[in-house]
């Protein structure tokens, strides 16, 4: 069993047609680490996350979960992670506290932990509202409050800022770090490099459907004794070997 990595991918792809391939990818992902998933638009972010929740089948490679290979389409992988899709779409004629009961009742999670998500994500006091009354913002954090409430090891975010307020946007980061502290570890994608930098230990940059780096934070923005952002790292190429 590895003790170091939670999650092994190894020579992953996916083919959607013949010209359009993700990977191959292979990268561990550390345990108790916050790693985020980087690159532009179609980079394959998306798809790696899909990939990596057994949402769609790779078309090659294989994957290990706590040292062990692991279908990530099987049921026991489905109880090592929670999930926070970029598209959550939410029955409207329920409220958001019928919402995250349901959800609870499908993991056997207790209403006091509904209650708790409900107030870190800042909708305790709407959760008798509607989900159609809710703003974009709003139903994010409520994705997000799903996915808070499993005790599984592995949370994965797809573009959790996404439509957030910049106070949200800080509490999300602030979050983040609780779930780290509580000893979960967390893989998001963005395309907020600072927010990367903020929180992140580990990047992974794509670049079509190419992983081109994984790599510390601290070592990506300090070269030769010099720090430099994330952003000007990546956008001013001062680092080798990223294009
Ligand atoms: N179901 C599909 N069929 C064919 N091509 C697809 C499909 N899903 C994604 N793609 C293609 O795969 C590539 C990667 O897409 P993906 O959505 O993973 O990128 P992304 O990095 O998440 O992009 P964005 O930042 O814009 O959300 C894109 O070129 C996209 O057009």
């Amino acid at each position: 069993m590895s003790k170091e990595y939670l999650i092994e991918l190894e020579g992953i792809t996916k083919r959607y047609t013949e010209h359009k391939q993700i990977g191959e990818i292979s990268f561990p992902i550390k345990k108790g680490e916050i790693t985020a998933l980087c690159g532009g638009n179609g980079a394959g972010k998306s798809t790696l996350i899909k990939l990596l929740t057994g949402i769609i089948k790779p078309t090659s490679g294989t994957m290990k979960a706590d040292g062990k290979p692991v279908d990530p389409m099987s049921e026991r992988y489905k109880a090592f992670f929670s999930y926070m899709p970029d598209d959550m779409i939410f029955p409207n004629q329920l409220t958001g506290l019928e919402m995250l009961l349901f959800f609870a009742g499908l993991q056997g999670i207790a209403k006091s932990r509904v209650d708790e998500v409900l107030k870190r994500v800042g909708l305790f006091e709407d959760r008798r509202k509607l989900i159609k009354h809710y703003s974009k913002g709003m139903q994010q954090r409520l994705s997000l409050a799903q996915a808070l409430l499993s005790a599984a090891p592995l949370l994965i975010l797809d573009e959790p800022t996404n439509g957030l307020d910049p106070f949200w946007v800080f509490r999300f980061k602030e979050i983040i770090k609780e779930e780290k502290e509580a000893g979960k570890t967390i893989l998001f994608s963005t395309h907020i490099l600072s927010i990367v930098e903020e929180i992140a230990d580990t990047a992974i940059f794509l670049e079509e459907g190419k992983l081109i780096y994984h790599e510390n934070i601290d070592v990506l923005t300090n070269t030769a004794g010099k720090y430099n952002s994330l952003e000007k790292v990546f956008f001013e190429k001062q680092i080798v070997g990223v294009k």
